[in-house]
């Protein structure tokens, strides 16, 4: 059993959650890879369903498995998306954007009646605040936010190229993480940055293949 294997029995998981005639957002990454064949295998045996995606990559990938993408700025709502993760824990946070893509993939998460993260083990943590947390920044403010990142105890490093938004990510990394949800909100009142890969909100359930064994777990509301 590989990692592959994990990653694809995650995927497969999640991917019969899709109901006819829904719009699926897409995800992206080496693990949605994996769900993006299994729908278009799905599409193939005459399942209708449309779908957005989070990134150039996995809208080529579901266009050449003849699932129909819609352009994004066309759509309001979206029934279900299902995305990876670089790290997830059993509160259902989660960090993304090792590939880039976590700003397209919040605003398509914050469409989302639910959102899906598939995993294989690797991923889940007890604590998020492992990796690298990566930040989308308008080229204009990188001197800025980094200094901004460097007040929050940040090493940061500039990553190569850009992203389908032709932005640039930096990539921040804690000695000791911070909370979680201050972190979220001083970077989301930082002017010129666009986006970040802590996703406390989003998440509404994971599916998390171990060995074969795909566990999922559900987001608990409490009321009061
Ligand atoms: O920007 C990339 C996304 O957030 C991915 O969903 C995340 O990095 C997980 O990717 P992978 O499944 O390749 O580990």
């Amino acid at each position: 059993m590989t990692q592959d294997d994990d990653k694809r029995a995650a995927a497969e998981a999640a991917v019969a959650e899709v109901q006819p005639d829904m719009l699926v957002g897409l995800g992206t990454g080496s693990t949605v890879r994996f769900a993006i064949e299994a729908l278009g295998r799905r599409v193939a045996d005459g399942l209708r369903v449309t779908a957005v995606a989070t990134s150039l990559d996995s809208a080529a990938r579901a266009a050449a498995l003849g699932i129909v993408v819609r352009d994004f700025a066309e759509v309001a709502r979206v029934d279900l998306t299902i995305d990876g993760a670089d790290e997830v824990d059993d509160r259902l946070w989660a960090i993304k954007g090792a590939g880039g893509a976590m700003l397209r993939e919040k605003i398509v998460a914050a469409a989302s009646t639910r959102m899906v993260v598939i995993a294989d083990a690797s991923k889940r943590v007890t604590a998020i605040g492992g990796v690298k947390l990566p930040v989308e920044v308008l080229p204009f403010a990188r001197g800025y936010v980094t200094d901004r990142l460097a007040m929050l105890d940040a090493t940061v490093t500039v990553r190569d190229g850009v992203t389908d938004n032709c932005n640039i990510v930096l990539d921040a990394r804690f000695a000791a993480f911070p909370d979680a949800p201050a972190l979220a909100g001083a970077l989301d009142a930082t002017p010129g940055v666009l986006g970040h890969g802590l996703f406390l909100d989003q998440v509404d359930a994971t599916y998390v293949a171990d060995r074969g064994i795909v566990t999922r777990l559900e987001r608990v509301e409490v009321s009061g």
